[in-house]
This record gives C-alpha cells, sequence and structure tokens, in this order.
C-alpha cells in the first residue's frame, strides 16, 4: 500500500489555491438578479451574459492567483486565459449549480438557462455534465486544483513555451492526485474519474463555441470582457 503524504509545499500551493479559488466568487448582486428578474428569454439571456462576464472577471482574478502563472511569458497567460476560460467556467458554474446555492436557487437557474434561447443539442450535454460533476462530490480544494489544471493545459492554441505551462500543471496533477489518494480512500479511480472530466469539458468547450456563433446569428449582444475572451466580433 503506497504511503502517500503531502508535503509542505504542496500544502502551501493548495492553501494557496483555495484562497483564491474562495477570494474570488461571483458578486452577490448578480446571482441575486437571477432570483428577482422575469422570465422572458431575452431577459434570461440578458441575466446569463451577467454571469458570464462576471465569471471571466473572477476567473482572470483567481488565475493571477495560481502560484507560477504570472512569471510565465504574458502572451502565453492571455492565450491559457483565453483558451481554458469557458472550461474554467463550466468547471465553476457546475460547482455553483451542483451545490452551492439554496435548493430553490438551482431551479430558478436552470430554468433561465433552459429558457435563454440556447439550443437542445448544447442543453443536454451541459446539463448531463453538471450532473457528472454533482455526482462526484468533490472537495473544495479538488474543485480548486482541478480548475487550475485546465488552465495550465499546454496545449492550448499560440501557446509558445509548452514545457513551462507542462511544468505547472504536472505539480499541479501530483498534488491533486495525493489528495484523492486521501480524501477518496475507498475509492481507487476517483482521480482518474476527476480527469474524466477534464475531456468532457473539452466537447462542451466545441459546444460552446458553435453556441456563440448562434447567438451571434441571431443578433444576441455580448459584453465586450466576453468578445474579447471568446474573439467574437
Ligand atoms: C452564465 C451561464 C451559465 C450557464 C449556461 C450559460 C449559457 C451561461 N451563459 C453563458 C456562457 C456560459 C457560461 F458563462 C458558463 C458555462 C456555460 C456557458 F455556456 N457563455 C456565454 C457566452 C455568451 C453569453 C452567455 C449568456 N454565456
Amino acid at each position: 500500500k503506497e504511503k502517500v503524504e503531502i508535503t509542505k509545499e504542496q500544502r502551501a500551493l493548495i492553501k494557496a489555491i483555495l484562497d483564491a479559488y474562495n477570494r474570488h466568487q461571483i458578486p452577490q448582486d448578480v446571482t441575486k438578479k437571477l432570483l428577482q428578474e422575469q422570465y422572458s428569454a431575452e431577459e434570461n439571456f440578458l441575466l446569463l451574459t451577467e454571469v458570464a462576464t462576471s465569471q471571466v472577471q473572477v476567473l482572470v482574478e483567481f488565475t493571477k492567483n495560481i502560484p507560477g502563472f504570472l512569471s510565465l511569458d504574458r502572451e502565453d497567460q492571455i492565450a491559457l486565459l483565453k483558451g481554458s476560460a469557458v472550461e474554467a467556467m463550466f468547471l465553476r458554474s457546475a460547482q455553483v449549480l451542483s451545490k452551492k446555492m439554496p435548493s430553490g436557487h438551482i431551479e430558478v437557474l436552470e430554468e433561465r438557462i433552459r429558457k435563454s434561447g440556447m439550443s437542445e443539442e448544447f442543453m443536454t450535454p451541459m446539463f448531463n455534465f453538471y450532473k457528472s460533476i454533482g455526482e462526484l462530490h468533490m472537495t473544495q480544494e479538488e474543485q480548486a486544483i482541478l480548475t487550475t489544471i485546465t488552465i495550465l493545459t499546454p496545449d492550448r492554441p499560440y501557446v509558445k513555451s509548452h514545457e513551462a505551462v507542462e511544468r505547472l500543471q504536472e505539480t499541479m496533477l501530483e498534488v491533486l492526485r495525493k489528495l484523492c489518494v486521501l480524501q477518496h480512500p475507498q475509492e481507487p479511480q476517483y482521480f482518474a474519474r476527476l480527469l474524466g472530466r477534464l475531456t468532457e469539458l473539452r466537447t462542451l468547450h466545441h459546444y460552446h463555441a458553435e453556441m456563440l456563433t448562434s447567438w451571434k446569428t441571431n443578433d444576441h449582444k455580448f459584453t465586450p470582457l466576453l468578445c474579447e475572451i471568446w474573439d467574437v466580433q
């Protein structure tokens, strides 16, 4: 039986990432609006756009606190953010939807998503993903480290220093592997299951790009930040 031990440095890493993950949350006024405003498709889309924009802001702040991220080449930092944003946002919204909010709020948010003019073919895989994340019952640390691993994916478009990003990601993967062994001793495959979610995220990334195009075609308005992060004109 392998004796797994988290080193002092790894514990500091987990603490830094968890603090950043918890410090940067979507402002209450944005989530409160989700409960107040009326239910037209336009209103729902407008609200989800506001939530998406604030999720990008939260993501940028969180990413800046990932140890080692700011030492990467500046252009690579941008390439990693643009390449991982929607995947990190899927993880964040999955965690919000699967437990964080009081029960009544989840149905409301789900209802707004269903009635936001999004195509059915995108809806099913998205809600399946939310369900599969909820079933994992990840701890806060696991959620924060898994999001960090997603952000530090070396093979995003336009990343130049592939090795530098890979080194950072490998450090995080080792920390997550140990956390899974220690926190889910009865589930030896738990770490593999978490990594399997990252594969599912890539598929959703693809669907999301198509959804952006179809929203754009139907003349939906985005905020400047969403246009910038996803290169939408
Ligand atoms: C906030 C939200 C929560 C759940 C589902 C959806 C559709 C949204 N909203 C958007 C998302 C998005 C996201 F923010 C997180 C997860 C998956 C996503 F599709 N992406 C975009 C891009 C342009 C406009 C919006 C409204 N939008």
